[in-house]
This record gives C-alpha cells, structure tokens and sequence, in this order.
C-alpha cells in the first residue's frame, strides 16, 4: 500500500505555517485515511539538530555548498526515518517544504544552480517526489514585512534575516520550478486572506485526490 507525499513551499512569510494549521483540521476531518504532518528541516530528532545548525544566526560563515549538503542530510534522514514509512503505511504525509526549497534557496538564492542542487538531492531521495505540491506564492516584499512584523528580532533565523535581493531571486526560483512542473505544483496566491489560501488548498487537494476523500 502506498501513500500521498504532498507538499507545501513558499518564500519566508507565505503563510505556510497559518495554512497547515487550519488546513490540518480540514483534512482531517474528511480523508478516509490517516493524516501526518512533518516539517524539513526536521521532523525527526537528527533532522532537527541539523535544523538548529543551519539556521543559527551566528552562522555566519557558512559555506553556500556547505548549507545546501546539510539540508540534503536532515532531508535524508527524515524521509528514511519518517517519510517513507508513513508512505509504505499508506498514510497522507504533509510536508513543510521539501527539495523545491533546496532548489530555490539553495539553487536560485545562494546561485549555486539548480541542476547542481537537483544532483544532490537525487542522491538524497534516490526517486522519491511528491505527489503534488502547493506553492503559496507572495511578493518577497510582502512576507518579508510579515515576518519582520510577527516575529521578534530575536526570533529571526540566518535565512529571514537575509537580503531583499536573496529573497527575490528565491521567489523567482519558485516560479520557475512552477512554470517547468505544471502537473505537479499548483500555486496558490498567499495574498489572500488565509481562509481564503486553506480553502483553496483543501479543493485543490479534493479535486486531485477524490478517494481518499470520505
Ligand atoms: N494570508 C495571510 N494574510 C496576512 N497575513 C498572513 C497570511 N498568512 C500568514 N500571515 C501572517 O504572516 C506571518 C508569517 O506567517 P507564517 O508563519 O504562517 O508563514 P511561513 O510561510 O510559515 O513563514 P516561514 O517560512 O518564514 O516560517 C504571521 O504573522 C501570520 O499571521
Ligand atoms: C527545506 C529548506 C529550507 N530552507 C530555508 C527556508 C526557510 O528560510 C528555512 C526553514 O524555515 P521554515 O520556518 O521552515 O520556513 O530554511 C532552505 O533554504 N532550503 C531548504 O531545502
């Protein structure tokens, strides 16, 4: 039996974490089958140290090549140890970013490439992709005023705290990736009300996955 890998991407501030937490209960109260919800980086123990290690604000010295391996590890050890038995147990796994991040981060924001990124990440996931991935897309300047906003300084994390261009070429990456896969992204305008985005992304996932619906 196998599974949905599903997953949600978007720029800093896109509303991800609004939407997964009211969508959540949505789901779960229509699927026919057993919702999880995990997050890269981490969702596991391990995947959580490296979580801590990449995002430290005093690490500033880290390496663009360096960064982009380490997301590949914590995503590695969080499909094996998380992921994919979810899947083989037929569960709905909602995911909080996955390798799109990598390639707009990574690929697109730091410049290192995305075909260079993909590479790594083959070997991270020897074959695994989502199912579909919901692309909560917002002007860079919007969510970066939102997490300036809803967060204290203190709160913000090395990649938050970067560039207005960093976070620019970061979307540009995504909509790219949304314009090269149309079947397996679906973007979604985060600019809306979040009601608005989780209802959006609750019919999108009905109408493409009707039985598992109740
Ligand atoms: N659709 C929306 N309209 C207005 N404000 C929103 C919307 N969605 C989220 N917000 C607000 O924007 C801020 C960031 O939202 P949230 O933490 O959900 O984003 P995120 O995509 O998970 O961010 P990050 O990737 O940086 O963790 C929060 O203060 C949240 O209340
Ligand atoms: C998986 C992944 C994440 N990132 C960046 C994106 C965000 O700035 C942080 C994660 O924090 P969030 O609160 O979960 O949004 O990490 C990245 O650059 N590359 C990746 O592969």
């Amino acid at each position: 039996m196998s599974g949905l890998f599903i997953t949600i991407e978007g720029p800093d501030g896109a509303g991800k974490t609004s939407l997964i937490k009211g969508l959540a209960p949505l789901l779960e109260a229509s699927l026919k089958t057993e919702l999880l919800l995990t997050r890269e980086p981490g969702g596991i123990p391990i995947s959580e140290k490296i979580r801590e290690i990449i995002l430290d604000p005093a690490h500033t010295t880290m390496d663009d090549r360096t960064e982009a391996l380490l997301y590949a590890a914590a995503r590695r050890q969080h499909l094996v140890e998380k992921v994919m038995p979810a899947l083989a147990a037929g569960k709905i796994v909602l995911c909080d970013r996955f390798v799109d991040s990598s390639l707009a981060y990574q690929g697109a924001g730091r410049g290192i490439g995305m075909s260079e990124v993909a590479s790594i990440n083959e070997f991270a996931c020897a074959g695994l992709e989502p199912d579909l991935t919901l692309y909560i897309d917002v002007d860079s300047e919007v969510g970066l005023a939102r997490i300036q906003k809803g967060r204290a300084a203190e709160d913000l994390d090395r990649l938050d705290t970067e560039s207005l261009s960093f976070h620019q070429k970061v979307r540009d990456g995504y909509l790219r990736l949304v314009k090269d896969n149309p079947e397996r992204i679906v973007s979604i305008d985060g600019e809306q009300s979040i009601e608005a985005v989780q209802t959006a992304c609750f019919d999108v996932i009905q109408k493409r996955f009707p039985k598992v619906f109740n």
